[in-house]
């Protein structure tokens, strides 16, 4: 089990850029950990590795405590894996190389088996014997995944792991990978920008703003009844909206035009999004999102009905 109790952190002279974070996460959970940019996630990561010497607080690895630089001669533990947004890879040497450098040399068929199903979840067999120099960012973020699993972490720490990978070859690679570590129970922590590796491949979730921990929960939980805007924009469009004199967040699928209703908005714009349209439209001063079949043109007057949130 990882504990993280109530830590701190602040860089030299700076501001507190992680304040008092507490959550637990067990072998094979895996965690995402959402919030805008600056709001502390690398840092966090780096915490959990044990790149940083925390201010206050502790940190547990089931039962030993995660020590940061001033500890260690080598900083990071040895049990995690961390990939950071620079990949730190070998450039002038192969794909399959990089992969196999932590493997043993005394057991090469070992080895190579190895180095071969990694290279199968990253989807990169056809690049073995290239030269890492000549890839392309997307193909490198790749390769330092594989080689952080070569040797079968307890945990693996990935921040934006996708971020340079186009969406074509991002959903396929993240099934790929998230099941592989299912299966592997190792334990996983997402920094991520992107709700879509939060509400698929999450046991859970954290959301972090102001160096704090605003929310935590299973994703779907904190998708179906966000309490701030925060949270809910993570996620997608979301409205604001003054319901019955209540305070309501809506998401655009949760707004239909219908043929009656006390609420009437003026459209402004129609941004076409493939399976449906996304609507802007103006209700009481207030600019507000819902999604339709059919684009409508601007200055149409359309009624709005509000639908509750499932369970
Ligand atoms: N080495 C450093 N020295 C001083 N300040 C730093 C250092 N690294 C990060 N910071 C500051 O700490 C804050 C948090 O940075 P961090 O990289 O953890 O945020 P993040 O949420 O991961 O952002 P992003 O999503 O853009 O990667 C930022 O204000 C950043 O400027």
């Amino acid at each position: 089990m990882l504990h993280v109790k109530n830590i701190s952190f602040q860089y030299n002279n700076h501001k507190e850029v992680l304040k008092n974070l507490s959550f637990q996460l067990a072998p094979g959970e895996h965690l995402c950990v959402m919030g805008e940019s600056g709001s502390g996630k690398s840092t966090l990561l780096k915490a959990i590795y044990g790149l940083l010497d925390v201010k206050s607080g502790e940190l547990y690895w089931k039962d030993q405590q995660i020590l940061g630089p001033a500890f260690h001669l080598v900083p990071g533990m040895e049990f995690f894996k961390y990939v950071a947004q620079d990949f730190d890879l070998m450039p002038y040497t192969s794909v399959e190389e990089n992969i196999a450098k932590f493997l043993s040399r005394f057991h090469p068929e070992e080895s190579k088996h190895r180095t071969n199903e990694l290279l199968e979840v990253i989807e990169m067999k056809a690049f073995a014997k290239q030269r890492v120099k000549d890839l392309s960012g997307g193909q490198q973020q790749r390769v330092a995944i594989a080689r952080a699993l070569a040797k079968e972490p307890e945990m693996i720490l990935l921040d934006e792991p996708f971020s340079q990978i186009d969406n074509f070859k991002k959903n396929s690679l993240r099934r790929k990978l998230f099941s592989y570590l299912k299966e592997k129970n190792i334990a996983c922590i997402v920094a991520t920008h992107d709700g879509n590796d939060a509400l698929s491949f999450a046991d859970k979730m954290i959301v972090i703003k102001d160096h704090q921990i605003l929310a935590q929960g299973a994703p779907k939980e904190l998708y179906q009844h966000p309490k701030e805007h925060y949270v809910a924009a993570l996620f997608d469009d979301v409205n604001d909206i003054m319901i019955d004199g209540e305070n309501r967040l809506l998401y655009p699928h949760h707004i239909k035009a219908v043929d009656t209703s006390e609420y009437h908005a003026v459209v402004k714009n129609s941004y076409y999004k493939g399976f449906s349209w996304l609507i802007e439209a103006e209700l009481k001063g207030q600019s507000i999102f819902f999604q339709h079949s059919q684009r409508i043109g601007s200055g149409n007057v359309v009624y709005l009905n509000f639908s509750t949130i499932p369970n």
